[in-house]
């Protein structure tokens, strides 16, 4: 894995606020997935969205996006108020990758991460059909940057494999290099180690570290309680739609009500296999209780192709 030269430095030790969301609700017809949900992320910070099926994690991270207008609340990102289209939400910063991999499974991986990088491109539609020099220079940019990203990610040697050819756990770190390539100041992960073995959950905690390194903040969703903990510097935990703790891994870790509703049994450092909750299942804008389906805005960040083979849903 290498830095990125044009990369920014953040000690970690920088907590101004990037992310404020308050009063965070969302109703889907009778049934409230988020409930007045209150969540800050710091510059430089790694903070951790946990809770059981159901709890309105996703349903959250799709309020941050613009994917969905939530019914009450405000979310804004370095003080300003976040667009409800997500094509701005990226554009002001805001990256994310999706729980069910959105890749254009016909693309490859390069293209995969230029098409990431349309957000930060300033040459219009009549520099791309002219091909003029101004556009010359800017795919040029545009390719050194994506193949910094490449190799930052550590799939740089795949760069003209077809997206759907990629093993699973290449598929979410290309989705992740994807989401680096609009230049985040902040980027969510919606369960980035679904369906990974322990090597590549490892690897993947290295990559959210270097990706912090670099100076964008992280809020991850994650089932793996080991990877939260070990990698966060706060974590929340949702439960049925409500915030019910937030605070460090060791507080969280602690504290009764969630080991109760969530982790079952405290976690034992020593214990290679740290219990897991059961793996969590579809429920990316999928109604519930026969309740009707919000009509998500349109998301220019999210490929029209379908999912990439083989991995259409979060179990591979
Ligand atoms: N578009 C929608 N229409 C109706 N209900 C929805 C919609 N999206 C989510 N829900 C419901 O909102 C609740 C929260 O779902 P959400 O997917 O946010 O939970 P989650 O915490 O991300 O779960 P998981 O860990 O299983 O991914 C669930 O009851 C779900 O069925």
């Amino acid at each position: 894995m290498t830095t990125p030269p044009n990369a920014a430095t953040t000690t970690g030790t920088d907590r101004d606020t990037i992310l404020r969301a308050d009063g965070v609700t969302m109703r889907f017809g009778g049934l409230t997935a988020v409930r007045g949900v209150d969540l800050t992320v710091g510059s430089g910070e790694i903070v951790g969205l946990i809770g059981p099926n159901g709890a309105g994690k996703t349903t959250f991270f799709n309020c941050l996006t613009g994917l969905y207008v939530p019914t009450e609340g405000t979310v804004s990102y370095r003080g300003t108020r976040l667009s409800r289209k997500p094509h701005l939400v990226t554009q002001a910063g805001v990256a994310r990758t999706f729980q069910n991999i959105r890749l254009f499974a016909n693309m490859t991986v390069l293209e995969n991460v230029l098409v990431g990088r349309h957000t930060r491109t300033k040459e219009g539609l009549w520099s791309a059909l002219l091909r003029g020099p101004g556009f010359k220079k800017a795919e040029r940019t545009s390719e050194q940057r994506a193949m910094e990203l490449l190799e930052f990610t550590g799939l740089a040697h795949k760069r003209d494999h077809l997206a759907r050819n990629l093993p699973y756990g290449e598929q979410r770190k290309l989705e992740i290099a994807r989401a680096l390539a609009s230049e985040p100041g902040l980027l969510l992960l919606d369960e980035p180690t679904a369906g990974m073995n322990p090597q590549e959950t490892r690897a993947t905690q290295d990559l959210v570290l270097a990706i912090r390194a670099q100076g964008t903040a992280v809020l991850v969703i994650e089932h793996d309680m080991r990877f939260i903990f070990n990698l966060c510097d706060r974590v929340a935990v949702l439960v049925q739609g409500q915030k019910l703790i937030e605070g460090t891994a060791d507080v969280v870790q602690a504290d009764d009500r969630v080991i109760a509703a969530y982790l079952g049994t405290p976690l034992d450092d020593d214990t290679p296999d740290a219990p897991h909750t059961a793996p969590p299942t579809d429920t990316d804008g999928t109604p519930a209780d026969g309740t009707p389906a919000a009509d998500p805005a349109p998301d220019a960040t999210a490929p029209a192709d379908p999912p990439a083979q083989g991995h259409t849903g979060d179990t591979p």
